[in-house]
């Protein structure tokens, strides 16, 4: 396996808030490897955002970290360095982190853009302050980056602003504006949720394509189990604040083993067919105003223990690359498996999306 980038060892956040504590990220484990992608999936408010906002020192000023380091190996002066990123001031993680070694795509392409100036300013500008390049050099690498995200004629895009280009476009640009400085980490927050379809494909392909060229490493924070089938080497999947499975995309697609994660492939939209009613996983997520106890998934649990209404599970090792935190692994658990029904689903959706990602995963 490639060296690790990024590791996140315990890391517990929580916001204070005028109900009380809301106790959003409890205890995640997560590593990044170089070269690859790991996709962060779950459902609204499991904390995908908050992780991922902690690694860039990004959090509202309501947070509270309880535990936990991020360490990043990264490189510095010709050197390998590693780099607790929350022992940073919030000028370091500025000069010397963010925007430079670990940039950030977010779901809207505007919130990223100055209307005010044109894009090749944007795209520019970080490698005159940051990488201490002169205009003219910015400037070629500039055409560079706008070619490399498949945009036409960049002379011309260079003199554009936001507003003159579309949605696709300007999410184009915003990666080439994170691209800039050579990150060694792009992360990307449901960057094509705002776009149509075929768009949404296109920039995906990008996403690849780039990481093929340039071997930057990636966490892509979605909803979608379709995105992550197209882009993801590993997946982690988070619920109520935890990652409950971790996996290569094709443990997690072929061989799942969390309860949750079982409701969130049979909900998964490409898998059903038209006449086929979508499911929802019941109930909702625990409020995380209130103490966690147990497994926080037990109550929308068929195959829930008595235990899991006690004890929290631990992570449960499958394999070298996978784990899960469920006691249906422990050895005195009754053998549940995952619905002949949705067997069949995930298996049509393998035939849907087929391609080179259902290949065994070969380690970089
Ligand atoms: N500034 C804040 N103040 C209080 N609670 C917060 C704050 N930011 C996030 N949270 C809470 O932290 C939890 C995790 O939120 P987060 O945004 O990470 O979820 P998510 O998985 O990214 O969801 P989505 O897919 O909807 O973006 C939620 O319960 C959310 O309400």
């Amino acid at each position: 396996m490639s060296e690790t980038v990024l590791s996140i060892r315990n890391l517990s956040i929580s916001f204070k808030t005028s109900n009380g504590m809301v106790n959003a990220i409890r205890g995640v484990d997560l590593d990044l490897h170089k070269g690859e992608t790991v996709a962060i999936v779950g459902e609204s408010g499991s904390g995908k955002s908050v992780t991922v906002k902690a690694i860039m020192r990004i959090l509202s000023s309501n947070q509270r970290i309880n535990s936990g380091s991020i360490t990043f190996n990264y490189e510095r002066d010709g050197k390998r360095v590693s780099q607790d990123l929350l022992k940073l001031s919030k000028k370091e993680m500025r000069n010397r982190i963010n925007g430079k070694r670990i940039a950030m795509v977010f779901q809207d392409p505007m919130t990223s853009l100055n209307p005010t100036m044109t894009i090749g300013h944007q795209i520019m500008e970080g490698m005159i302050i940051h990488l201490k390049k002169s205009r003219s050099e910015a400037y070629e690498r500039a055409l560079e980056l706008l070619t490399l995200v498949g945009i036409t004629a960049p002379e011309k895009r260079m003199k554009c602003y936001p507003h003159q280009l579309s949605g696709g476009m300007r999410q184009r640009v915003v990666i080439a504006i994170m691209l800039a400085c050579n990150p060694e980490v792009l992360i990307c927050d449901e960057p094509t949720t705002a776009l149509d379809v075929t768009i949404q494909a296109k920039i995906l392909e990008l996403i690849k394509d780039i990481q093929a060229k340039t071997n930057i490493s990636v966490i892509y924070i979605t909803h979608d189990l379709g995105v992550v089938a197209k882009v993801a080497d590993y997946v982690a999947v988070m619920y109520a604040g935890k990652i409950v499975e971790r996996g290569s995309v094709n443990e997690i697609f072929y061989d799942p083993k969390h309860p949750y994660t079982w409701g969130l492939l049979s909900s998964m939209p490409d898998i059903g067919s038209e006449n086929e009613k979508l499911y929802t996983i019941p109930g909702s997520p625990p409020n995380l105003l209130n103490k966690v106890v147990g497994d926080a998934f037990a109550p929308r649990n068929v195959h829930a223990l008595n235990i899991d209404f006690k004890q929290e599970p631990p992570m449960f090792k499958v394999s070298d690359t996978h784990y899960a935190a469920t006691w249906l692994l422990h050895d005195n658990a009754p053998r549940v498996e995952m619905s002949d029904t949705l067997r069949k689903r995930i298996d049509k959706v393998v035939k849907e999306v087929g391609s080179e990602w259902m290949q065994p995963h070969s380690y970089k």
